[in-house]
């Protein structure tokens, strides 16, 4: 391994395999050097005499020590870095073990390296991240400090609620708890509102869409010269999208520069991180030492995840369907539709979408609601949808995409494929639906019902996500 890795690196506690099982506070297993490397790379940026390529695991060769391989709590990890009343909160809410990624990215984290935190979905960024957050604001200061960029209004919400149950105020607390404020600037929002409450009194925290930051920096609302760490969520999806691209891009270096906060980017799928790495540092998005934070590297699919699919012409894919979801019987499960095409819009055909609500509700007889999450809708309807969703109780969510990303909807058992996602990437995250307890034994299944011919897309992304696809075979 390149010597100035090691030394770059060697100020900080370097990570050992743990485990990625539940973590138990006593484990003393020597991992094998394969399966640190399945689990575990960090990368960095000192390799320059290629152009992308950047050094591979860090691999800690000191012996071993019972001391070592003792998993840390959550609490240990923060102590020294988060505020006692948010600790109290977290473990209130059942957060006590730290999950791989928080274990191995929050000492970075806390020592001020700009990171690319990249790993599984379902596997705790998003606390990961909040927990950096609240080291770093002062709740009794008026003024943004913390900015968590995402692509959608919906994972926006999402974040937002989170990182207020994180603020609460912990059982057993008694007098006035001040806790920091957060604010959700999402697209469909009530902006005036937003803005007469940027100048009466900064929130600490905001939580955006690319689109609402950028119409609020545009009209010199309010600035980031104030904000300490900027995190941008679902980052390639963001960097993928031709409408929220060139606004990141100013958001990162024309309205804040990377040497006046700290720069996290977070996704379960990062293509050609080298050159996203290479890129973060060469475009000023991020300082140069940033850490590249690779959890299961050559593991990007939830191993709980079963995945099948089942072959029937086009005309067979709804009753296929409905016998499915009636015979697993999920707890919820989310239907995932492609997004109608232009072509099909201007022959005036009614999209999959309603298609298949208007199958479901006429023909399927369970218990579950039947909802439906399009980007078409209006904010108000998908904020319904979504609010229905987080009730609890079973349901069926008709999807396109837009509930791909970030969702986390811990009780999900099941995934349906109706139309294939375009991508491996989608697949991935897709699928990332479900498995959401990360330390639970629980298995999910994702199924995709798929024309004769789309058997080798979907082999295509087996062999890209390393996963193993069953044909199931309804006699
Ligand atoms: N340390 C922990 N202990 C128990 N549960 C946790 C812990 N950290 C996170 N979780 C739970 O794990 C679930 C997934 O977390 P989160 O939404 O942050 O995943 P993610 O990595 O952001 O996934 P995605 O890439 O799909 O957005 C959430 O329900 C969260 O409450």
């Amino acid at each position: 391994m390149d010597t100035a890795t090691l030394s770059l690196l060697s100020p900080l506690p370097t990570q050992r395999f743990l485990s990625s099982e539940k973590p138990t506070p006593t484990r003393y297993v020597l991992p094998s050097h394969n399966h640190f490397l399945k689990h575990f790379s960090y990368t960095t940026n000192l390799n320059r005499n290629s152009k992308f390529r950047i050094p591979e695991a860090v691999l800690d060769t000191s012996p071993i020590t019972p001391t070592a391989l003792t998993t840390p709590t959550l609490r240990e990890l923060c102590q020294a870095h988060v505020p006692e009343l948010i600790l109290q909160r977290m473990e209130d809410i059942g957060y006590v073990m730290p999950t791989d990624i928080q274990r191995e990215a929050l000492p970075y984290l806390f020592s001020g390296r700009d990171c690319v935190l990249h790993a599984q979905t379902g596997s705790g960024k998003t606390l990961t991240y909040l927990l950096l957050i609240n080291s770093i604001i002062n709740a009794a200061k008026s003024s943004v400090q913390a900015l968590v960029v995402v692509p959608t209004r919906e994972l926006g919400m999402q974040v937002t609620k989170v990182a207020r149950t994180l603020a609460a105020k912990p059982t057993g607390v008694v007098g006035e708890h001040k806790s920091c404020s957060i604010m959700a600037l999402l697209d469909g929002g009530t902006l005036k509102r937003h803005k007469t409450w940027l100048k009466a009194e900064p929130p600490t925290v905001v939580v955006a869409t690319v689109g609402s930051l950028c119409q609020m920096l545009e009209r010199h609302t309010f600035s980031l010269e104030t904000v300490r760490v900027l995190i941008v969520d679902e980052v390639d999806c963001i960097f993928n999208s031709s409408k929220q691209v060139s606004s990141l891009r100013k958001i990162l270096t024309s309205y804040s520069s990377c040497n006046n906060r700290q720069t996290v980017f977070a996704s379960a799928s990062i293509p050609q991180h080298n050159r996203f790495i290479h890129d973060c540092m060469q475009q000023k998005w991020t300082k140069r030492d940033v850490v590249h934070i690779h959890v299961s590297a050559v593991e990007p699919m939830p191993s709980r995840l079963y995945h099948r699919f089942i072959r029937c012409e086009t005309e067979r894919k709804l009753e296929t369907l409905l016998s499915l979801v009636q015979s697993d019987a999920p707890e919820s499960g989310i239907i995932f539709v492609a997004e109608q095409s232009e072509k099909s819009k201007k022959s005036g055909k009614a999209p999959s979408t309603s298609l298949l609500i208007d199958f479901l509700k006429a023909s399927y007889q369970g218990d579950l609601d039947v909802l439906l999450l399009e980007d078409k809708m209006n904010f108000n309807s998908r904020a319904a949808s979504l609010l229905e969703v987080r009730k609890g109780g079973g349901y069926l969510l008709v999807a396109t995409d837009i509930a791909a990303r970030g969702f986390d909807l811990p009780e999900m058992s099941h995934i349906y494929n109706f139309d294939l996602p375009r991508t491996a990437i989608d697949y991935l995250h897709r699928a990332g639906r479900t498995c959401r307890k990360p330390f639970s034994d629980i298995n999910c299944t994702v199924t995709s019902i798929i024309a004769p011919d789309e058997r080798f897309v979907l082999q295509r992304y087996e062999n890209e996500l390393m996963f193993d696809c069953e044909e199931l075979i309804i006699p």
